[in-house]
């Protein structure tokens, strides 16, 4: 029997990243595993790490200029920052042009691909077939701003605190439960890369401090908004309500967000709108779950929108 499922290929899928990617496929209805990789998994079998994964597949390890002779149709890159191009290369070398979706910082400065933050550039894809999936905190970041960036007078202000997750599996200070017990870790305080990203794809400058927190996934941000003329906190919420109508993905809220609520869900939420007394300033709060409307489920989304078929496919919405 032939299959019209699309082969996948995940590149770093031992990682927080791509083992939820393993979960949204082994869920989906039009894409199948054609291989996982790991150096510290080689061999291993994929239902034993991830048991959402019903099948005979195996952890495998082939080097960069191997993975085009594997030939998956779509290649999710989780690897870490700075490590995709020399599997982008390996392709182009090699003449193979599958779909490619980076996880990692490394091309969403390229005007050449996609910057795939469906909600926000949707209607901006030309069919690239190479695709820059956006960072965690720049997705909240440019979802929280977007609505209101015509009417600032300043650059927006973004507070973020992350589950622990969100630095990988690396081991660091950033991910070590030990250090982060009762504590809240504050890093790159200025010029983060999620905040060169947002400024770049908002088209204004945005400022960001990020904060790790002892839990393992979910992240807020909370941004501090001065606006160019006074709003009504009702005529705030309106513009954020018509900005998302009809996604599925992005839930407006009357209330600030808790990232108690978000872990493990594939949506972000943004509520709030607290407004000062002269109505020139508002805070908005943002939450998603990093490994996923941070991560894997919008990739999910950027693939689906380029193997044709619906953006919301094996996505619980
Ligand atoms: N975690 C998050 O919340 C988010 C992460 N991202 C980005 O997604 C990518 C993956 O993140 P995440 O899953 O958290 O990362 P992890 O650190 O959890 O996983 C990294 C993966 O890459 C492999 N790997 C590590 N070092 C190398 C190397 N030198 N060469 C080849 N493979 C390597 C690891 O497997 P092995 O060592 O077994 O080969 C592992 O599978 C990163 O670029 C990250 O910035 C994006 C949005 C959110
Ligand atoms: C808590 C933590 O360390 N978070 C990561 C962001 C995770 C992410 O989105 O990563 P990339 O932009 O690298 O893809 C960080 O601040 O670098």
């Amino acid at each position: 029997m032939t299959t019209s499922k699309k082969r996948i290929g995940i590149v770093g899928a031992r990682g927080h990243t791509g083992a939820e990617l393993i979960k949204l496929v082994a869920a989906h209805p039009s894409l199948e595993l054609a291989y996982v990789s790991s150096r510290e998994l080689d061999g291993q079998r994929v239902d034993a790490q991830v048991s959402e994964y019903h099948g005979d597949l195996r952890y495998t390890s082939p080097a960069h200029d191997e993975l085009p002779a594997l030939d998956a149709d779509v290649v999710v890159l989780a690897l870490p920052n700075g490590k995709a191009s020399v599997c982008v290369e390996a392709f182009d070398k090699a003449g193979k042009d599958p779909v490619i979706v980076d996880l990692s910082a490394d091309y969403r400065f390229d005007s050449h691909w996609y910057y795939g933050l469906p909600e926000l550039t949707r209607n901006k894809w030309r069919g690239e077939k190479r695709i820059s999936n956006p960072g965690c905190y720049a997705t909240a970041m440019q979802l929280s701003v977007a609505p209101l960036k015509d009417v600032l007078a300043a650059p927006p202000v973004c507070f973020g605190v992350s589950g622990y997750s969100g630095a990988g599996t690396t081991p660091s200070d950033k991910n070590n439960p030990e250090k982060l017990r009762d504590n809240l870790m504050p890093y790159s305080l200025t010029g983060h890369m999620h905040e060169k990203e947002a400024s770049r794809h908002l088209g204004i400058p945005v400022e960001f401090m990020p904060h790790v927190a002892p839990h393992f996934r979910g992240l807020t941000v909370t941004t501090n908004l001065y606006l160019s003329r006074p709003h009504k906190r009702e005529d705030i919420l309106a513009l954020f309500q018509q900005a998302y109508a009809g996604e599925k993905l992005v839930r407006v809220l009357d209330e600030a967000p808790w990232v108690s609520q978000i872990a493990g869900k594939h949506h972000a939420e943004i509520g709030g709108f607290a407004v000062s007394a002269d109505g020139k300033r508002v805070v908005v709060v943002a939450t998603l779950d990093n490994l996923l409307k941070g991560a894997a489920t919008q990739a999910v989304q950027n693939i689906n929108r380029v193997i044709g078929v619906d953006e919301y496919a094996s996505i619980p919405v």
